[in-house]
C-alpha cells in the first residue's frame, strides 16, 4: 500500500532539473517530523515548508499496486508531449518508493526523480536523485546527482558535504516555512543573500532558488 498526499503537474523549481515540467507525487510520512505545528520544534527537520499528514490532497489516495499508482501518475502527464518525468518527494519518498514502483513508473515511460533527506538507502533504478541534508541527522547515500543543501543548517554546513560524491552542488535559501510566496518572506530575502555570498566565496556551490515561489505555481 502506497499513501500518497498530492500530486500535481508543474515545473520542477530546484536543481539542476529546475525549469522541466514533471509530475510531482509527494507521499505521506517523513522519518524527521511528524508533521504536526505543535511537534516541530523538537523534530530533526525544524524548517519544513510542506503538509505531508495524510492522502487529502489534489489527487491523493492510498493505491494498493505500483501499477496502480503508476496509473496515477501518468493521467497527469499530457498523453504524447515531451519526456514523461515524475518527481517523487514528501514527506521522506524513501520510506515508501521500492522496485515494483520504480519499475512501474518506468513501464508506463517516466524517467524517475527523488527528493530525499539522505538518511535511508535508496532502490537501484532511481534516474535523478537529490539528497538534501539535514541538521545532524546521518546521510547514508554515498553517490547523488546533485546534493541541495537548504541555507543556513546550523548543524548542517556546507563544508560538511562538500567531498560528497555529487555531480552538481546547490545551496537552496531557507524559506520560512509558512509563507508561500517568495515577495513576502523577508527572512528568505536575507537568506539569499547569505547563500549567494556563500557562493560567491566557495564556487565549488551554486545558488538554486524555489522557482515555483517566485512564479507562484505548486
Ligand atoms: C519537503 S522536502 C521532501 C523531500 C525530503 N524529505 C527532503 O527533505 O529532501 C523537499 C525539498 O524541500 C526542501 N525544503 C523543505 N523546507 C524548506 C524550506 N523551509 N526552505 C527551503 N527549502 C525547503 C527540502 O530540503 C527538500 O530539498
Ligand atoms: N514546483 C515545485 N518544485 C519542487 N521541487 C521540490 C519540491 C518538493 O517539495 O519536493 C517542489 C515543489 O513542491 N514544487
Ligand atoms: S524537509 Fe523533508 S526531511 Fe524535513 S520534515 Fe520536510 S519532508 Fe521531512
Ligand atoms: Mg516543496
Amino acid at each position: 500500500m502506497y499513501r500518497v498526499k498530492e500530486a500535481f503537474y508543474t515545473l520542477q523549481g530546484e536543481g539542476a532539473q529546475a525549469g522541466r515540467a514533471a509530475v510531482f507525487c509527494r507521499f505521506s510520512k517523513c522519518n524527521l517530523w511528524n508533521g504536526r505545528e505543535r511537534d516541530r520544534a523538537g523534530s530533526v527537520c525544524d524548517f519544513c515548508d510542506t503538509d505531508f499528514v495524510g492522502t487529502d490532497g489534489q489527487n491523493g489516495g492510498r493505491f494498493d499496486t505500483a501499477a496502480a499508482l503508476a496509473e496515477h501518475i501518468r493521467q497527469l502527464w499530457p498523453a504524447g508531449l515531451g519526456r514523461p518525468y515524475v518527481v517523487c518527494t514528501g514527506g521522506e519518498p524513501l520510506l515508501q518508493l521500492d522496485t515494483p514502483l520504480i519499475d512501474a513508473f518506468h513501464a508506463a515511460g517516466f524517467e524517475v526523480g527523488v527528493e530525499t533527506n539522505g538518511t535511508l538507502p535508496a532502490p537501484a533504478g532511481i534516474d535523478w536523485l537529490c539528497v538534501s541534508p539535514k541538521a545532524d541527522a546521518e546521510v547514508v547515500i554515498s553517490r547523488c546527482n546533485e546534493l541541495k543543501l537548504v541555507y543556513p543548517q546550523p548543524l548542517a554546513l556546507p563544508e560538511r558535504f562538500a567531498a560528497m560524491d555529487a555531480d552538481h552542488f546547490f545551496l537552496s535559501p531557507m524559506a520560512s516555512p509558512a509563507i508561500p510566496d517568495d515577495g513576502d518572506d523577508p527572512i528568505k530575502r536575507s537568506n539569499t543573500r547569505r547563500a549567494t555570498d556563500y557562493c560567491l566565496a566557495n564556487p565549488q556551490w551554486r545558488l538554486t532558488l524555489q522557482l515555483h515561489k517566485i512564479v507562484g505555481i505548486d
